[in-house]
């Protein structure tokens, strides 16, 4: 139909999905994702162990997007694999987001979802903590590399990423040339928040989430056009590759903008958590309000068609 999608093969009703991290900790969360107009459900990034997270206040909304610094909130793998399991695929299919603290957790829990024979498709969060004074591994190219080819050789499976930005056209370059050294690397999903930005609060003179002095990754209208960018970024430098658009989107215009970027699915994150699940059901009425008027009968007719000047 209009908003059919798809990605590894697989069909979705429609390209639309919560972000990591927004709405699905618990399986309440999920089981309403499930229900609703989504086209597809991920779960938040998994740790091996179950994580409480950063102390309280640790997300706060703006009126231009989202600061937070949860510290990976979790209630284990186990817990998501187990959602995984009873998930009925033939409703939508599910996404399974892993974070873990180390490359040894990372292929503990890959190779459990693996071993488990379920159609989840990996996301696997490059966002995810380093060595103490080192960069997150996605800013940390070597460290990216053997993580990719460790979890490759582990998973052998179709997996996808999850890419914190890049504001350098090097680093496009480098980082989808180790993207490209991996073939079982099938989606790119772009963006993750934009790291340690600062959101204050003149009134109380003061910074707005407690962990990390105030400092946290901010999501929203604030990262719209760096989420555009390395979604067509990789687009083209990663043509055997699918991308997955996140960053921005709160209404059928943006979701339009990462289509038309190449995104093949596109994520909603602060939007989603600042209104409820109700909101998939008025971006597809958007998406496709738009699509009609600009005659296009299908994503595929659009997706990756941004014209340069
Ligand atoms: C930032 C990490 C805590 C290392 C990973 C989990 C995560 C978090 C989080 O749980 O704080 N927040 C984000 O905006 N993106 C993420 O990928």
């Amino acid at each position: 139909s209009l908003l059919s999608a798809s990605l590894l093969g697989i069909k979705f009703a429609n390209p639309l999905l919560n972000a990591s991290g927004v709405h699905c900790r618990y399986t309440d969360e999920l089981d309403a994702l499930a229900a609703s107009a989504a086209g597809s459900l991920i779960t938040k990034s998994c740790t091996l162990l179950e994580r409480e997270g950063n102390p309280e206040p640790r997300y706060a909304a703006t009126a231009l997007g989202s600061i937070n610094s949860m510290g990976l909130p979790n209630q284990g793998y186990a817990y998501y694999l187990d959602y995984a399991r009873r998930h009925n695929y033939a409703t939508k299919p599910l996404f399974f987001s892993v974070a873990g603290l180390s490359l040894e957790d990372n292929l503990t829990m890959m190779a459990a979802v693996r071993d488990a024979y379920i159609p989840a498709i990996v996301e696997l969060n490059l966002s995810c903590p380093n060595v103490p004074g080192k960069p997150q591994i996605a800013y940390d190219f070597e460290a990216m590399d053997r993580m990719l080819a460790a979890v490759s050789a582990e998973y052998a499976l179709p997996f996808g990423v999850k890419m914190p930005p890049y504001f350098d056209i090097a680093h496009f370059d480098a980082a989808a040339a180790i993207l490209n050294k991996y073939p079982l690397v099938a989606f790119v999903t772009c963006i993750n928040s934009i790291g340690n930005a600062l959101v204050i609060d003149i009134e109380n003179e003061s910074v707005v989430i407690k962990p990390k002095d105030g400092f946290g990754g901010i999501g929203g209208d604030y990262v719209l056009p760096t989420a555009l960018a390395n979604v067509n970024a990789f687009y083209r430098r990663c043509p055997d590759k699918q991308v997955i658009g996140c960053g921005g989107v709160r209404s059928g215009e943006q979701v339009f903008m990462h289509l038309l970027a190449g995104a093949s699915l596109v994520q909603v994150g602060t939007a989603l958590h600042e209104d409820s699940p109700r909101i998939f059901a008025r971006l597809n009425r958007e998406l496709s309000a738009i699509m009609e008027r600009k005659g296009y009968r299908s994503i595929e007719a659009l997706r990756g068609k941004l014209k340069t000047l």
